[in-house]
């Protein structure tokens, strides 16, 4: 597709990946954020837009600019890189966006997990917004394996407790193997994102039983019941429990980030950033086992599919990213005029 050229009848449209991404770009500076920045977060939006990961593509721009008018977030902030020992880099992202902060350590990250064989990133007085397979797909594009957690804010009662405490909590992980794209799932540890009970509301839809409860804490399947003062329960009871106290621990407390119940948007209205920490461990395959490990997550997947497995984490996406790489990226024409609009004022 040609830049500018979006395809649009009355209802949809259909951009181009970069068209898309230099739209955003105008939109983020348009709204006080530094061209370094707007690069980062359009890349990274026009991505999970690309792949069909809706809940954390262009549907979360307003919330961007709701809250960089907030000055909750500072748009510009410079992260602070420090390399702290062989195998762990520390940022500090200025009270800004995680991603800037996880671009400005990645090249000294992968030296070091390509030195020591494994290499830790802490990131903290961060705000992540977005999907998280996109911070660790591009280690695996490198033959890297990657894992990463971040908290977000308080809206999932823990299993067994009375009251939200922990956030939605995602867990992210990719690896290579040898004959196709990277295994990659990113996961959020509630039983379902908020981005996707935002989603529901909007649409009329009702959520699946066993995912949130209303203001009493009784059961509901009532996405606007979650949203206005009810909560999100985990996933998988105990267990999805336990996955949501580990991403608290291992994003906030050995990051030095903030806890999802650590903070809150009450003096800044339209803030809708969780202000938190990030983990990233990246790890050097070669360096481990001594076997080719793409071969061996390969023959994984051999076995799962010959197990009878159809769908791997992450099949949607790809093939998601393929048609849009093909035919464009399918929006709603009205979200083309309004990013149109807000890229001008
Ligand atoms: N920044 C933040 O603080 C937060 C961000 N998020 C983001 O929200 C997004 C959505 O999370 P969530 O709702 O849990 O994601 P989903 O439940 O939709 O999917 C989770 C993972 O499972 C895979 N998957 C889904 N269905 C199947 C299936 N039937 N068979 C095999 N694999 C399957 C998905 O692959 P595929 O993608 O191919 O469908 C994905 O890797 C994530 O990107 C997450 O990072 C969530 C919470 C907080
Ligand atoms: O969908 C979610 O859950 C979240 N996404 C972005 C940050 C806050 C939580």
């Amino acid at each position: 597709m040609s830049a500018q050229s979006p395809i649009v009848d009355n209802a949809t449209a259909l951009i181009g990946f970069d068209d898309l991404v230099g739209l955003l770009h105008a939109v983020f500076v348009k709204h006080g954020t530094s061209p370094q920045v707007a690069a980062i977060l359009a890349h990274n939006c026009a991505s999970a837009e690309r792949d069909g990961a809706h809940s954390h593509g262009i549907f979360r721009i307003p919330g961007y600019l709701s809250t960089l008018a907030s000055g909750w977030v500072d748009g510009k902030a410079t992260p602070v890189v420090t390399d702290v020992a062989s195998g762990f880099v520390r940022v500090d992202a200025g009270n800004g966006f995680a991603q800037p902060a996880l671009e400005a350590a990645r090249a000294l990250l992968v030296d070091k997990a390509r030195s020591a064989g494994i290499a830790l990133l802490a990131i903290h007085n961060s705000h992540h917004f977005a999907a998280l397979w996109p911070d660790v797909e591009p280690f695996a594009e490198e033959g890297l394996v990657a894992l990463s957690v971040v908290n977000s804010m308080t809206c999932v009662v823990p299993h067994g407790a009375d009251r939200p405490l922990f956030g939605t909590n995602p867990i992210a992980f990719a690896a290579p193997r040898a004959d196709g794209l990277p295994i990659v799932f990113d996961l959020a540890t509630s039983a379902i994102a908020h981005g996707d009970v935002q989603i529901a509301a909007r649409k009329g839809e009702r959520l699946s039983p066993g995912m949130g409860v209303d203001s009493l804490g009784q059961p509901t399947t009532d996405p606007k019941a979650v949203l206005e003062g009810g909560a999100l329960l985990p996933f998988g009871g105990h267990k999805g429990s336990a996955l949501s106290m580990m991403v608290e621990l291992l994003a906030a407390a050995l990051t030095g980030g903030n806890f999802s119940f650590e903070f809150n948007w009450a003096d800044h209205p339209g803030a809708r950033t969780p202000w938190t920490g990030q983990l990233l461990i990246v790890i050097d395959p070669s360096k481990t086992a001594g076997q080719n490990f793409a071969e061996r997550s390969q023959e994984l997947v051999r076995q799962m599919h010959a197990a009878g497995l159809r769908r791997l984490p992450g099949d949607r996406r790809h093939r998601t990213r393929a048609k849009s790489q093909a035919a464009g990226i399918e929006i709603e024409a009205k979200d083309l005029r309004q990013l149109q609009e807000l890229a001008q004022g």
